[in-house]
């Protein structure tokens, strides 16, 4: 699905600040291409150990307000990341965990879902087998990353599918087109977390790579908060830029350095519970 509005057009952007002294940030990241270095296929992706450290730091220096925010379903980024205590919000704002423990799933006829499952995966025979089909229950994605060649294909019949699917709609990313339930996307999802604990009150700083992004770029953007484009991707609604997940570990250590400078060295507990700051 298209962002609401069209983005402005290409511009030279910024690398994104630091928190400054006393400003209380509510983090949104999005994972494949933007925490996570893309992979042929979707189970080939690492998580390495430094990264669930680094987040579960910034979970505590955060009073709890981090989340990510992924097109994948909810099982898999608990399994990618060891069902963390942070908030996970999957299949593109569909699914979502909150910290307190309260999940969400999107309600479809499972009809419709049986026919998008096997009109789907039909499709994915068709074209061939370096088209995968991701299971993702509820919603599936076509991936041709193994064979960028077939993208116009797959796009052209999968937006022909779509057109003949009730209760869904076309996600389009990067090698990939998704099948999602209709009626959310990331931007809905992120407005929805910052009305509530632990993220309301906070400036929302949303980083992402991806067209599904856009829906969150904008809606933090009406929050005065910060957009981080990950990669060169354009149009976008973003207002900063980090270069790739490299330079976004990076970033994200920096973050976790400064909120840390006010924090007391025995609170000073990366893998630890979220801390409250003096
Ligand atoms: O919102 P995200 O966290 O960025 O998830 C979007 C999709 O990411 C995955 O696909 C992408 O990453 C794969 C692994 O690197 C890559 O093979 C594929 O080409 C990319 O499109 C995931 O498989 C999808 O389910 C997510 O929706």
């Amino acid at each position: 699905m298209a962002p609401r509005s069209s983005p402005p057009p290409a511009a030279v952007l910024p690398h994104p600040p630091l928190p400054g002294a006393g400003e209380r940030w509510a983090l949104f990241l999005d994972v494949d291409g933007s925490l996570l270095d893309f992979a042929d296929d979707p189970t080939a992706v690492v998580v390495l150990p430094a990264l669930r450290r680094r987040l579960a730091g910034l979970h505590g220096a955060l009073d709890g307000a981090l989340a990510l925010v992924s097109g994948r379903a909810l099982a898999d980024l608990g399994r990618l990341f060891g069902d963390p205590p942070w908030t996970l919000v999957g299949l593109h704002g569909l699914e979502r965990h909150d910290a307190a423990g309260r999940a969400q799933a999107p309600s479809i006829e499972p009809a419709q879902v049986r026919r998008m499952r096997r009109e789907t995966a039909a499709l994915a025979a068709r074209l061939g087998e370096a088209v995968r089909w991701e299971d993702k229950g509820v919603a599936a994605a076509l991936h041709c990353r193994r064979a960028p060649s077939l993208l116009p294909a797959l796009r052209r019949e999968a937006m022909a599918l779509a057109a003949r699917l009730p209760g869904y709609e076309l996600q389009p990313g990067d090698m990939v087109m998704e099948f999602k339930p209709a009626g959310m996307d990331k931007g809905r999802a992120v407005a929805e977390l910052l009305a509530a604990p632990p993220f309301a009150g906070r400036r929302p700083v949303y980083l992402g790579d991806d067209l599904t992004d856009e829906h969150a770029f904008a809606a933090v953007n009406a929050a005065r908060g910060l957009s981080v484009r990950v990669g060169g991707r354009t149009p976008s609604h973003a207002l900063f830029t980090l270069p790739n997940p490299a330079a976004v570990q990076a970033w994200l250590s920096d973050v976790l350095d400064t909120l840390m400078k006010g924090t007391p060295p025995h609170a000073a507990n990366p893998g630890g519970p979220p801390q409250r700051r003096p």
